[in-house]
Parts: C-alpha cells; sequence; structure tokens
C-alpha cells in the first residue's frame, strides 16, 4: 500500500519477476489514494500538537485494510518499515518468509497516524521494522528491500538453496559476514586468487574460508561475534 505504487514496478524484475512467473507467490500493489473520497484524494493532514511537515490521515488505511482482509483465510502480517522500528534481520526475513501473507504499509511525509498502527493490531500481527538508522523518504524503498530480501528464502526461488546457507548472517556461517569470493583469471591486474582455493583441498578451503569470515566480522561487524 502506498501512494506512490511505480515504485514497484522492479519486482516484476530478476529473480522476484521469474517468481511471480513460475506462480510462487503473488504481488498486489494497491495506492492507497483509491480509499479517499476528496476530488483531491487527500491522504495527509496537520499534525495535532503542531509540528513541521504532514501526517497521514487514518481514513484511508483503515478502509484499505477492510477491503484487503476481506475475504481472506487468515489475517496477515502487516509490515510497516519506519526508522523508528525494530532492525529488520536475516531472522526476520526468515519468520516473514514463512507467512502466508504480507501486507506492507508505505509511509510518506512525517508518519502515519499512530492509530492506524494501534487499530491494525486488533486485526493481524503489526511488525513496524527498519532497514537501519537512517531516513528514507518513505518506506517505499524499504519495502522493495524487505520484499527482495523475504521472497528469495521462499523455497524455489533461489536455483541453488545451499547458496543460502553461505551467506552473511546465514546459520550456516553462525551469523558471521560471508568470505571472499573469487572466480577466473586466477591473476587480474596484478592481483592472484589466494592459492589454497586451487588446491583441491576441502577441508583446507573450508577452514580458510572460516578464517576470513572470522576476521572479517571482527573488523566490520564485532557485534556479530560469538560471546
Ligand atoms: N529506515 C527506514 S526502514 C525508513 C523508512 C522510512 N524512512 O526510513
Amino acid at each position: 500500500m502506498s501512494i506512490f505504487p511505480d515504485y514497484f514496478a522492479p519486482l516484476h524484475l530478476s529473480l522476484v519477476g521469474k517468481a511471480l512467473g513460475k506462480g510462487l507467490l503473488e504481488l498486489g500493489v494497491h495506492d492507497l489514494r483509491q480509499w479517499t473520497h476528496d476530488r483531491h484524494n487527500t491522504v495527509d493532514d496537520t499534525p495535532y500538537g503542531g509540528g513541521a511537515g504532514m501526517v497521514m490521515k487514518p481514513e484511508p488505511w483503515g478502509e484499505c485494510f477492510d477491503a484487503l482482509l476481506d475475504g481472506l483465510e487468515e489475517p496477515p502480517v502487516l509490515v510497516v518499515p519506519t526508522p523508528s522500528g525494530i532492525p529488520f534481520s536475516q531472522p526476520i526475513a526468515y519468520e516473514l518468509s514463512e507467512k502466508s501473507h504480507l501486507l506492507f504499509a508505505c509511509g510518506r511525509y512525517e508518519g502515519i497516524d499512530r492509530r492506524v498502527m494501534e487499530h491494525a493490531a486488533t486485526r493481524m500481527e503489526v511488525r513496524e521494522l527498519s532497514l537501519g538508522d537512517y531516513v528514507l523518504n518513505g518506506g517505499e524503498v524499504a519495502t522493495l528491500a524487505m520484499v527482495e530480501a523475504v521472497v528469495r528464502l521462499i523455497p524455489g526461488v533461489i536455483g541453488n538453496p545451499e547458496s543460502l546457507t553461505e551467506e552473511s548472517h546465514s546459520d550456516g556461517q553462525d551469523q558471521l559476514l560471508e568470505y571472499p569470493v573469487y572466480t577466473k583469471p586466477p591473476s587480474w591486474r596484478g592481483l592472484d586468487v589466494p592459492e589454497v582455493l586451487f588446491s583441491g583441498h576441502h577441508a583446507r578451503i573450508a577452514e580458510w574460508r572460516r578464517e576470513q569470515a572470522v576476521e572479517l566480522t571482527r573488523l566490520r561487524r564485532p557485534d556479530l561475534l560469538p560471546e
């Protein structure tokens, strides 16, 4: 749900697009203005208590929920991308990938009237999630990122599911950052591929990759290292 539905055209590309084509998931993009009734399709108003900017009115959201939940066998999960949310993470992506229906509420302006999330919580699970400690102009870009992170975990979307086990933040990597990867040529602009990767000695290669992952994590994300 967004006032800029065209933001989601990229979801018809690449892996998500292929998954849609294979029927592994369905995608609906809903223009919130469809649930306004004035000639200007107004979705915002001035904030109570004063302050800069505008706040998204609750009425269009409520009517949008009514329409989208109508006829659903079970309630969806409402995901609200917001800088004030719980940090989005790979474990949360896995959790969401197992849900049957996700709704993404893309806020704009100074945000969505708080009563929208309070009302939504009476009829579905609500997850206010943040991509990081920075502010975007709206929830659309964050939704694109979250949808990609979630959809790629749906069985059948990624050709080789093994590749999911060795990437950063995966269980197969103990949530460490991913080790460096190389391909041909063996030497490029004076830079050589580490010899161990030519050894054919799988145990040594695995050990080297683990060491690299631990070192990279220690340098960049010591918070991810096991206690
Ligand atoms: N950091 C996130 S998710 C966000 C949403 C809107 N602005 O920032």
